[in-house]
């Protein structure tokens, strides 16, 4: 068997334009601009790349991006100080932390100061129990974004065996929540699970979240399963840094039904869902409608 490719790019562009046209609405009709203020503390290269391309796709689906880069050396203070400011600011409906932050500054701290209504990367802690209590609330980008691909591509998960690998706050018990929520039988696993393989073998649906470049096999997948490759890791092979997932893509895709590649795949769906979570706030922030179809 060779697997179908879920194509996660050309899915987050047709999220984006979703979006795009919802902000024109938006715009239009009530003189408001959805805006979205990304911070990022600290030099990392890749947080760097991450950042930029947000800013583009924000500024592309008409919205304003207030971008704030500061120092390595910044405080704990100084950094609780501007998203105080951003909480207050109304041109500002979302905002984002990139992560991971700088080893003197409590994330957990930071993340809990953002107001919880504009937090669109859903890991302030009141997101984090109202998603698990399947209450409204803002919904983590690569969670939701793996969630529209499965159920683009499956229609109903209900019955259906998950296994996600990896249990981080950001992807991976968020991810189970979702899948719970639309009924699917899910397995947690991680760093400490006896017999991962066997784990892996008995998932229909199969998401990989674990930071280990290409560490799932294809004999560890289930004939048919649909996988989605959440990993991102840079590599050096034949004398070229190349971007791989957690997944064995080769091997894999003998086995699976269907898989998301990377590059290509869930990184594009985790930015189409940061913007449609910031139209989600701007919306609600005003008394809007809810947006159809961008959320859990
Ligand atoms: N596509 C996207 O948009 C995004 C991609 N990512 C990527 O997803 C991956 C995971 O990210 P994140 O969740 O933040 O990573 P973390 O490092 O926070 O979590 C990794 C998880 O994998 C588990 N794990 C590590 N090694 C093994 C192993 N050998 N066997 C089984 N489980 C293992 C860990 O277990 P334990 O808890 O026991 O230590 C942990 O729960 C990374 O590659 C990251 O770059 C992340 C965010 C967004
Ligand atoms: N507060 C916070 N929220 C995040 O959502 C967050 C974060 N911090 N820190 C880092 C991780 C990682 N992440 C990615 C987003 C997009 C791609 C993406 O678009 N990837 C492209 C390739 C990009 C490339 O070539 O490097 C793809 O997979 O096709 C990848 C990774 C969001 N994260």
């Amino acid at each position: 068997m060779t697997a179908s490719l879920i194509d996660g790019k050309a899915f987050a562009a047709t999220v984006r334009e979703h979006v795009a046209s919802l902000v024109a609405g938006v715009k239009a009709e009530h003189r408001i601009t959805p805006g979205l203020a990304v911070v990022l503390v600290g030099e990392d290269p890749a947080s760097q790349v991450y950042v930029r391309n947000k800013g583009i796709q924000t500024v592309e689906a008409g919205m304003a991006s207030f971008e704030h880069k500061l120092p390595t050396g910044t405080s704990e203070a100084d950094l609780l100080a501007m998203i105080a400011r951003l909480n207050a600011d109304p041109k500002v409906h979302g905002i984002l932390v990139q992560l991971p932050l700088p080893g003197h500054i409590d994330p957990d701290l930071v993340i809990n100061s953002i107001a919880p209504a504009k937090d669109v990367d859903g890991f302030h802690v009141s997101n984090v129990g109202l998603v698990s209590t399947g209450q409204k609330a803002m919904v983590p980008c690569t969670p939701l974004g793996c969630l529209m691909l499965l159920r683009d591509h499956l229609g109903s998960l209900s019955g259906l065996n998950a296994v996600v690998v990896g249990r981080s706050n950001i992807v991976g018990k968020p991810m189970a929540q979702l899948l719970l929520k639309d009924s699917a039988t899910v397995t947690i696993a991680h760093s400490r699970s006896r017999d991962l393989p066997e784990i892996c073998r008995r998932a229909d649906i199969l998401v990989a979240a674990v930071g280990r470049p290409e560490m799932i096999h294809g004999d560890w997948i289930r004939l048919g399963a649909t996988v989605i490759d959440v990993g991102i890791n840079r590599i050096e092979r034949d004398g070229k840094t190349r971007l791989v997932g957690d997944v064995d893509f080769a091997s894999t895709a003998q086995v699976a039904g269907a898989i998301t590649p990377v590059p290509g795949g869930v990184g594009p769906m985790t930015i189409a869902c940061l913007l449609a979570n910031t139209l989600t706030a701007c919306c609600r922030a005003h008394g809007l409608p809810e947006p159809e179809g961008l959320t859990a």
